[in-house]
């Protein structure tokens, strides 16, 4: 697909929104911009992916180039609508599987972006990861791995026994199994000490946290286009927050703050981008392995460990509207996150991000 390439090449500053770019939310409208396009893409996505992902800018660029963006009614079968050239969507039901292979066998020219089960495969925080371990990096000098984890489906007190026996290094950061596009399932913990373990709330994916100097890079891949950017990320945990701190401290949701951090003033050894050539590798080897063409990779560099990068998290069609985020949020952002304590009663000192 290269819509994505479209819109950074011709990037244009300033964009106003024009009524008539709306139409693609409107089918009637959609349908005779569609009859005058040269591509046209059907969506079936939340009215809050809708939002963010077809913002004006998008859409005044895809009508220049002959792209038209038109609503796909799920209640009604795929057949009647369109026609379609590629059909863009988040979803994983049964159903609407079984929907999308029906059209497929009928319409094998309609690019479906993407398989629904490859989708499903990044929905849980176990499987995402595991087509990391059997990367072909070998030659790179840099290595790439993901945290150490332990699954915990149920029974919070055997998370002690568990963790001890899986030999994982605390603080331990805690993350519901299923990513499901819930809030919820973003509602991520730091639990400090052992004895606070059986607090946590099963099905978990528990993850050694790995100090980065409280930067995360943000690979998009969209098909084989790659973009980078850095956001701002938690703080490193330090002997001394070890030893103080007890219980399980929610943590905000940093990562998907506006606040990129490209241009924040920052130690150039944890600014630096990882290498190009690694990520392109990364992208085409993850492009593979998972059989999709949209996504994106969270990934962090260990501190004092220039060529050791791990991969926390993999997006399905992430928010790609926040790549190019203007500088000027970035000093209303930076030093408002905070850990929220929320496992144990006595209050303990907070814990601000890096750069705060
Ligand atoms: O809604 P946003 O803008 O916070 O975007 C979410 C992403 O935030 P980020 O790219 O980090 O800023 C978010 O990325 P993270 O998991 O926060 O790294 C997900 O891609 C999320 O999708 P889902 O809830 O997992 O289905 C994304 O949600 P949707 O865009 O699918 O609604
Ligand atoms: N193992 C880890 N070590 C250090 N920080 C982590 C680790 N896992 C997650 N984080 C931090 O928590 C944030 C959210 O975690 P992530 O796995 O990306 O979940 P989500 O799907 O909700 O974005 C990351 O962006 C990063 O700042
Ligand atoms: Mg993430
Ligand atoms: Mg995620």
């Amino acid at each position: 697909m290269r819509l994505h390439g479209d819109v950074s090449d011709d990037e244009e500053e300033g964009a106003v929104m024009d009524p008539a770019l709306l139409s693609s939310s409107s089918p009637p409208a959609g349908a005779a911009a569609a009859a005058a396009s040269r591509l046209v893409v059907g969506y079936a996505l939340t009215k809050k992916k809708v939002k963010s992902f077809l913002q004006p800018k998008l859409l005044l660029l895809a009508r220049k180039k002959g792209i038209s963006f038109i609503p796909i009614d799920e209640t009604r079968p795929l057949s009647e609508q369109g026609p379609f050239d590629i059909i863009l969507h988040k979803k994983t039901s049964k159903e609407w599987q079984r929907f999308l292979e029906d059209y497929h066998e009928v319409h094998p020219e309609v690019t479906v972006l993407d398989p629904p089960n490859a989708i499903e495969h990044l929905n849980n925080r176990q499987s995402m990861l595991e087509e990391v371990a059997d990367l072909n990096l070998s030659s790179f000098y840099e290595e790439v791995c993901t945290p150490r984890q332990l699954v915990i489906m149920k029974d919070p007190s055997s998370i002690p026994t568990a963790v001890a026996m899986a030999g994982l290094t605390l603080p331990l950061v805690a993350k519901p199994l299923v990513v499901d596009g819930t809030s919820k399932s973003h509602e991520l913990s730091l639990a400090y000490d052992e004895a606070s373990l059986p607090m946590l709330d099963p099905p978990l994916v528990l993850q050694e946290f790995v100090n980065h100097g409280g930067i995360l890079f943000k690979v998009y891949i969209i098909g084989e286009a790659i973009q980078v950017v850095r956001r701002f990320s938690l703080p490193d945990v330090n002997t001394y927050d070890l030893l103080n701190n007890v219980g399980i401290y929610r943590l905000p949701r940093v990562s998907c703050a506006a606040a990129s951090a490209d241009h924040a003033d920052l130690d150039p050894r944890i600014a630096e981008l990882p290498p190009r050539p690694l990520l392109e590798k990364l992208g085409r080897e993850l492009r593979g392995r998972l059989g999709l063409r949209l996504f994106n990779i969270d990934m962090i560099r260990e501190l004092g460990a220039n060529d050791r990068y791990y991969i926390i998290d993999i997006n399905y069609f992430p928010a790609e509207g926040k790549i190019n985020v203007s500088s000027r949020h970035i000093s209303a952002r930076v030093g408002q996150f905070n850990i929220v304590q929320v496992g144990v009663s006595s209050p303990l000192p907070k814990v601000g991000l890096a750069g705060g």
